[in-house]
């Protein structure tokens, strides 16, 4: 990935950025930008005036703060410019790691024809061999195959897929042959649409952001007032300095001209920073939501855990040998497509020392996290079924102590207990072990510490649960959840004002993915769960979640900063240069002794501060598009201690910076 903290670009964005910065002072896209169309007024009328002015000397002053107010804008327009090709040359950075293939087109002899994967259009269908990267998102259409997922998802254990199974291009078939159709258009992929969305050209203000620019074009309004009521006052007491461009500079001074130029870019860099840890964020109201979040919900299998569960161990009920329960294990697995349902294969294969796998005719009966089930009606009449043991003990007669016993000495292991049984007579427990994720008990505490309720939603039993709830680190949990539970989870904690996160990847994790402020879906999951999400883990790394929200924070604060500093700025100015501009008057000469700056000259004055006013807008671009430094505590505590930080300097800074700025300029006879 590019580097967070490198502020330069890669050569082919500079000339973008140059353009865009000229493009962007069309009053048509400034007036999104009350506060800098203000200025970009402004800077008409005093052009007129130099234009128009009678004299050299005002000529040259005119001129002047006409050429300082052009300034002020560009610095804006490049600061929005410079964000968006940060943001394009990371959309592009992550076009690029999606890996380019070639791909077989199959002929109608049966023969083949070589061609770049990229120009792939919809409805080709292609040939796949053992070993064959798959060229593009589609459908098997015909063969089975084992294809490593590993490239996407990072997990290891390879994947049955077909007929009508969806395949992800970049993914690799380990075995056999499949012919696939593709089913997006060339540059259409799921993928490419959402890095399309991460580029600045679809960008949309934010809720909050709206809110913002409206106050701060309130703010402007005001002072547009204040300074149009202060030119009459000004004349009467015949101050020498109430021309109209000294207006337009003062005006421009006083309104927040800082943080109206930074803070598209601040949303912006918000974006990007999302996509610096590989993150697709579909809009910046996700990113906001994810820095004001109060809980997350994880799924266990999966997310909390590693999710390859294998089956390590058979307890029959007594009355039934161990090799009676593993053949209606492995019959009943036959045809489960899960890491489940591929383990319990392996192992029953293994106990029952089979070289070849038996062929199971009959009706497959799929797990569905609703009946929490699969199993198999073979044609001989015997219907196989093993689940989740409170479901396997509703359809069983007897043994429910038994069973009981066993799952729970499974479950406290951590480990998941499949009850296996035919006809409704109980056979035994199968365990399912899964591991707990490195590092987890660290970030949740960092969750904590920043105030935020991490929750596990379990399909699993209670026991098991607990054991790892307790092992993960996790604030609280449910278990035996159904689909309908979690969202029923996030809409409790929404009803209580809270915003909530919810990761997950599966098909029937997508309604509570939808209803969650922020959905994080991650790459490995189900289509339905990657559109149902508003942000998608490239990485399909559920801690991920964690970063996200920091840089959420990070925007937050970011903003709330840099917004704060500007009013204290403007507030410092509004000290620099009224003391400056009625010193001369002599009923208003107490206000000289407010001029602590020594300031001589109001015209002097005034360019000063307009100088800072435009300098001050490059100089915390790399605090806009940064952010400004983080570290895990709650929301509240940073943004008071940063609001108070940002304020202080924003009122030293500038009487600083104004001082400097008059002496330099009254070397060269303007101050
Ligand atoms: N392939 C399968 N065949 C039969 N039963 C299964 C299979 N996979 C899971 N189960 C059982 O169904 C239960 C519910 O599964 P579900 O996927 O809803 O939740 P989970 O995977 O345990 O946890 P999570 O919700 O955290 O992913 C599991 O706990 C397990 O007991
Ligand atoms: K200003
Ligand atoms: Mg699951």
């Amino acid at each position: 990935m590019a580097k967070t903290n490198d502020l330069r670009l890669a050569k082919g964005y500079n000339m973008q950025v140059l353009k865009d910065t000229f493009r962007k002072l069309n009053p048509v896209e400034m007036v999104r930008n009350p506060v800098m169309m203000v200025v970009e007024i402004g800077t008409l009328v005093t052009l007129w005036f130099t234009i128009q002015a009678s004299t050299p000397g005002t000529r040259f002053y005119n001129g002047l703060v006409t050429v300082i107010l052009f300034f002020t804008i560009l610095f804006a327009t490049f600061a929005e410019a410079y964000a968006e090709a940060r943001g394009r040359a990371q959309a592009d950075f992550l076009r690029k790691t999606k890996s380019s293939t070639k791909a077989k087109i199959l002929r109608a002899d049966g023969g083949f024809d070589l061609v770049e994967s990229a120009s792939l259009e919809k409805g080709t269908r292609c040939l796949v061999e053992a070993g064959d990267v798959i060229p593009g998102d589609g459908m098997v259409i015909e063969g089975i195959g084992s294809i490593d997922e590993s490239a996407i998802t990072g997990e290891s254990a390879p994947v049955v897929k077909t007929v009508e199974d969806s395949v992800t291009g970049g993914t690799t078939l380990m075995s056999d042959r499949l012919v696939i159709e593709i089913t997006t258009h060339p540059g259409e992929s799921f993928l490419d649409r959402m890095i399309a969305l991460v580029e600045g050209a679809k960008r949309q203000k934010t809720p909050n952001e709206i809110a913002l620019s409206a106050l701060l074009g309130v703010l402007t309004l005001i002072f547009v007032l204040v300074v149009v009521t202060l030119a009459p006052i000004a004349g009467y007491y015949g101050s020498g300095a109430t021309d109209t461009t000294t207006l337009v500079a003062l005006l421009v001074c006083l309104i927040p001209t800082t943080i109206g130029a930074l803070l598209s870019a601040i949303g912006i860099a918000g974006m990007n920073r999302v996509s610096q840890v590989n993150v697709v964020a579909k809009s910046g109201r996700a990113v906001e939501a994810a820095g004001d979040i109060d809980t997350i919900i994880l799924d266990k299998t999966g997310t909390i855990t590693i999710g390859n569960r294998m089956a390590t161990e058979f307890f029959p009920v007594s009355g039934v040998t161990l090799a009676e329960l593993a053949d209606a294990a492995l019959l009943s697995s036959l045809a489960d497509t899960t890491p489940e349902g591929r383990s319990v294969v392996e192992l029953s294969q293994r106990m029952l020392n089979l070289q070849l796998l038996p062929k199971a005719d009959g009706e497959p009966i799929p797990f569905s996290a609703h009946t929490r089930m699969s199993g198999i009606d073979l044609v001989d009449g015997r219907q196989i079924r093993k689940g989740a043991v409170s479901a396997i003990k509703e359809i069983v007669a007897g043994a429910q102590d038994e069973l009981d016993q066993y799952a729970e000495h499974v479950a406290r292991q951590g480990a998941t207990p499949l009850g296996c049984s035919v006809d409704g007579r109980a056979l035994g427990i199968i365990c399912l072990k899964d591991v707990v994720k490195p590092g987890l008990k660290e970030k949740f505490r960092d969750f904590r510490e920043m105030g935020i309720r991490t929750v596990m939603a379990t399909g699993d039993n209670r026991i098991t649960a607990a054991v790892i709830a307790e092992e993960a680190g996790v604030d609280d949990f449910i278990a035996e959840a159904k689909p309908e539970d979690k969202i029923e989870l996030i809409r409790r904690e929404q009803a209580e004002g809270k915003l909530v996160a919810m990761t997950g990847d599966g098909t029937n994790d997508a309604p509570a993915l939808a209803q969650a402020d922020v959905g994080l879906a991650m790459n490995s999951g189900t289509m339905a769960a990657k559109e149902a999400g508003n942000m998608i883990d490239l990485d399909s790394n559920p801690t991920k979640l964690l970063e996200v929200v920091m840089v959420g924070k990070q925007l937050l604060i970011t903003r709330g900063a840099l917004t704060t500093f500007s009013i204290a700025n403007d507030v410092a100015k509004y000290f620099a240069i009224i003391p400056a501009m009625f010193a001369s008057v002599p009923l208003l000469h107490v206000l000289g002794a407010l001029n602590i700056m020594g300031l001589k000259t109001p015209h002097g004055a005034i360019l000063s501060a307009l100088i800072f006013n435009a300098l001050i807008i490059p100089a915390l671009i790399p605090f806009a598009v940064r952010g400004v430094k983080y570290r895990a505590e709650s929301a509240d505590r940073m943004l008071a201690r940063n609001i108070f930080n940002w304020g202080v300097l924003g009122v030293i800074i500038p009487f600083a910076g104004i001082w400097v700025i008059d002496r330099v300029l009254g070397i060269f006879g303007l101050a």
